[in-house]
């Protein structure tokens, strides 16, 4: 049976766990080295928790790794916990298939933005609630971005003014997230791109600082800064 959160809550978070952190460095799965002495998806999960319009939250984490994140995450929230896949896209489209009937609108989260507040959800998920099919939060490109060829010579200039970095949680109403995952090909590297894909409409809302992805430990180490100092 699928762990409820709040029952009358219309939303249902998928949590992509189960990569391996390669960039981060050697070390145990990256959802599960500790911040502030706590796994990153304990952080991620609490802040998800906490968004009010939460029904459900299904996370997706290292095939060898279930039981333990099931009995980790049990003190947390009421979570179900599925093995992910082989890549990101794979493990979400675990996650979605783990939705009990009920939520019409589905977030997909990062486990590595652990940090997100929870306010983020809620804004995403008004945002599928007021109409859009797709809504994915975004800030703007603050560095002057180059493309190279392949020996690193600058080839030019792009224009910034209409590029946008792309955080998660990426929401969606259910049906166009799941036809997405059905009519999957390529592995992409964010949902709202095999929405696209379909035709479907994405729309952007303001991201947040807090939503930083812990890829590199330069991330790590800024989290943590920034949770000592009361994020
Ligand atoms: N097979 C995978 C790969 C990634 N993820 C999740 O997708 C999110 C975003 O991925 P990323 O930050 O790139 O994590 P990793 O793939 O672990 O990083 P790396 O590429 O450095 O190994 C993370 O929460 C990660 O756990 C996943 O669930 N399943
Ligand atoms: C989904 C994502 O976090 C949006 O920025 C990002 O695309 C994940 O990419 P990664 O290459 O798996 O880190």
């Amino acid at each position: 049976m699928t762990a409820q959160l709040n029952p009358r809550g219309d939303v249902a978070v998928l949590v992509p766990a189960a990569g391996a952190g390669v960039r981060l460095g050697p070390g145990a799965p990256k959802a599960l080295r500790l911040l502030a002495g706590e796994p990153l998806l304990v952080h991620a999960v609490r802040r998800i928790a906490a968004a009010p319009s939460v029904h459900t939250i299904v996370v997706a984490a290292p095939a060898a790794d279930v039981e333990s994140v099931r009995a980790m995450l049990g003190a947390v929230a009421p979570v179900t916990v599925v093995p992910g896949g082989a890549e990101r896209q794979a493990s979400v489209a675990a996650a979605l298939a783990a939705v009990p009937t009920g939520p019409g609108i589905v977030l997909v989260h990062d486990a590595a933005r652990a940090l997100t507040p929870p306010d983020l959800v809620e804004s995403v998920a008004a945002a599928v609630r007021e109409g859009h099919d797709a809504v994915i939060p975004v800030l703007p490109v603050v560095d002057t971005i180059k493309e190279v060829d392949a020996a690193e010579r600058v080839l030019g200039t792009v224009d910034r003014s209409a590029l946008r970095a792309v955080q998660t949680p990426q929401g969606f109403r259910r049906s166009v997230l799941t036809a997405a995952h059905e009519a999957a090909g390529d592995s992409l590297t964010d949902d709202a791109g095999l929405v696209e894909k379909q035709g479907v409409a994405v729309v952007c809302v303001p991201g947040s600082e807090l939503a930083l992805k812990i890829t590199r430990p330069f991330d790590l180490a800024l989290a943590e800064h920034l949770l000592t100092t009361g994020a």
